[in-house]
């Protein structure tokens, strides 16, 4: 059993993760990035290299090791950012309700209660435009937003009235948050204004829904495309800058993320706004999501450390993290197979 002092330090470390937290929010709300004009030459000053990148991200693993009730601490934080996700083609209201009643109990409730954290949630749930309903009726009185991937996921290659309108229809549905996909030719052919006025009207048809900018990361050639494509669609304001949407051959990596980390860094300094950061795709170890949270601390502050700034994409990361509590409670691992749904 957890001694009351590790359950202390264990709630305090998680209390500044709760965006339903009205005292915090109120001493340092974060306001939403309008975006700024499309301002070509600091998208084309923006540059990546490689070799120094991947040297950096070489040694984060070992880096920082979090221990003991830092560590069981930090994984509630994981679990309190990640977007549990649902993207398959046979997705049925059966397997999202389930998925919603993971949401809202992530954990079970032994171990949360051992923890002192009796309220942990997931930061939301992501599905598909058709699984909006069920999952928004499912997470009704829970606080927990619904995000919709959107804008012809996952290649994005419809007609633009088609996308614009698909991310209509999901906020009407009731998604809050919603995932769109940028056209990577535009991207690969140098048309920035075009990714530009792209962006910005998905966000004019997001309304008050926050649209997360996945910008598919594995399929954009360079590191240097990737700085400009987060510079642009912060630009176009995007809420929330995200890697990939899982059906890439390459998602979420650390070189991507530095980069993308490094671009939201420097758009902060410049505009003082403060954009969001969803790795996603692949990310299924506890121990991966210490090593994303440490990069975020280092690059970006404690302030990037909450549901409303950063967001991990997972359909399977949660079931590692609820085994690695268990640990921490009761010092015995259980099977994979008995967090089957995680
Ligand atoms: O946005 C979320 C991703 O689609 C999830 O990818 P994953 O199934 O590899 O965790």
């Amino acid at each position: 059993m957890v001694k009351t002092a590790g359950k202390t330090a264990i709630r305090s470390a998680i209390q500044a993760a709760r965006p339903q937290d009205d005292a915090t929010r109120q001493h340092d709300d974060v306001a939403r990035n309008p975006g700024t004009a499309l301002d070509m030459d600091w998208v084309m000053r923006a540059r990546a290299n490689r070799s120094a990148v991947e040297r950096r991200c070489a040694t984060l693993p070992g880096r920082r090791s979090v221990k003991k009730e830092y560590q069981a601490a930090w994984l509630a934080r994981a679990i309190s950012c990640i977007d549990l996700t649902t993207l398959a083609g046979d997705d049925t209201p059966g397997r999202v309700q389930r998925l919603c009643a993971k949401a809202r109990q992530p954990v079970r409730a032994d171990i949360l209660d051992a923890l002192g954290l009796p309220d942990l949630t997931v930061g939301a749930v992501c599905v598909y435009h058709d699984m909006i309903e069920p999952a928004v009726a499912a997470l009704k009185g829970s606080g927990i937003p619904v995000a919709a991937v959107s804008t012809g996921f996952p290649a994005g290659l419809s007609p633009m009235h088609l996308r614009v309108a698909e991310i209509e229809e999901s906020v009407k549905a009731g998604a809050a948050e919603i995932d769109i996909v940028i056209s990577r030719r535009k991207v690969l052919t140098g048309d920035w204004q075009g990714l530009y006025d792209e962006m910005r009207a998905f966000r004019q048809a997001c309304g008050d829904a926050h649209v997360k900018a996945i910008l598919a990361t594995g399929e954009l050639g360079t590191l240097q495309n990737v700085a400009r494509a987060s510079l642009v669609c912060m630009m176009a304001g995007a809420d929330f800058i995200k890697t990939s949407t899982g059906k890439e051959s390459v998602n979420a990596t650390l070189p991507v993320s530095l980069v993308m980390l490094r671009a939201i860094r420097e758009y902060h300094d410049r505009t003082g706004y403060r954009v969001g950061y969803k790795p996603a795709g692949g990310i299924s170890k506890a121990k991966d999501s210490l090593t994303y949270l440490a990069l975020m601390k280092d690059e970006l502050g404690d302030r990037w450390l909450r549901p409303d700034l950063f967001r991990f994409g997972a359909s399977s990361l949660l079931g590692d993290i609820e085994r690695q509590l268990e640990h921490h409670v009761t010092g015995a691992y259980s099977a994979s197979w008995r967090h089957a749904l995680a």
